[in-house]
């Protein structure tokens, strides 16, 4: 027999996402940032060991508060990346439970770490 009263929600906007499904989302988008940080870094590193002069341009290059913010995202990204993927390894080899409760207190733990270390970030970088 059909169940009439099914939910039906297709009010987008009055979807709520759980903590653990937006932490997924933004290991997915840290893991993206970070695959375009390689290649920026290594741009940085490139001019930096190619001359002298290549050297003084990338120490130029990282007085600017634009270039400043660009690394500091990335660090941020790197280290919201390294707690999730922590997480995601210590759930695949077992050692803390896949539950709704421990998913969801390991996902707000995993963003406060990274809040924490997205301010040491700022601080190193400025
Ligand atoms: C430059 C370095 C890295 C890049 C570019 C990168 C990139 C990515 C990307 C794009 C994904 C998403 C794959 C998907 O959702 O289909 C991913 C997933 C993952 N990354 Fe990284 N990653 C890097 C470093 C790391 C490090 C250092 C760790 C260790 C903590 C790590 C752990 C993981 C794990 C466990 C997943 C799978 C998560 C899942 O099952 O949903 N990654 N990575």
């Amino acid at each position: 027999m059909v169940k009439k009263q099914r939910p039906v929600n297709l009010d987008l906007q009055t979807i709520q996402f759980p903590l653990p499904a937006i932490a997924s989302i933004l290991h997915r988008v840290s893991g993206v940032i970070m695959l375009v940080a390689v290649g920026i870094l290594l741009w940085l590193l490139g001019t930096s060991l190619s001359s002298p002069e290549g050297f003084q341009q990338a120490a130029e290059i990282m007085t600017g508060f634009f270039a400043k913010f660009i690394l500091w995202g990335i660090l941020t990204a790197l280290a919201y990346h390294i707690c999730g993927g922590i997480r995601h390894m210590l759930m695949d080899f077992g050692f803390i439970d896949e539950t709704l409760i421990v998913g969801r207190n390991s996902a707000a733990a995993s963003m406060v770490i990274t809040v924490i270390l997205s301010i040491l970030a700022g601080v190193l970088v400025w």
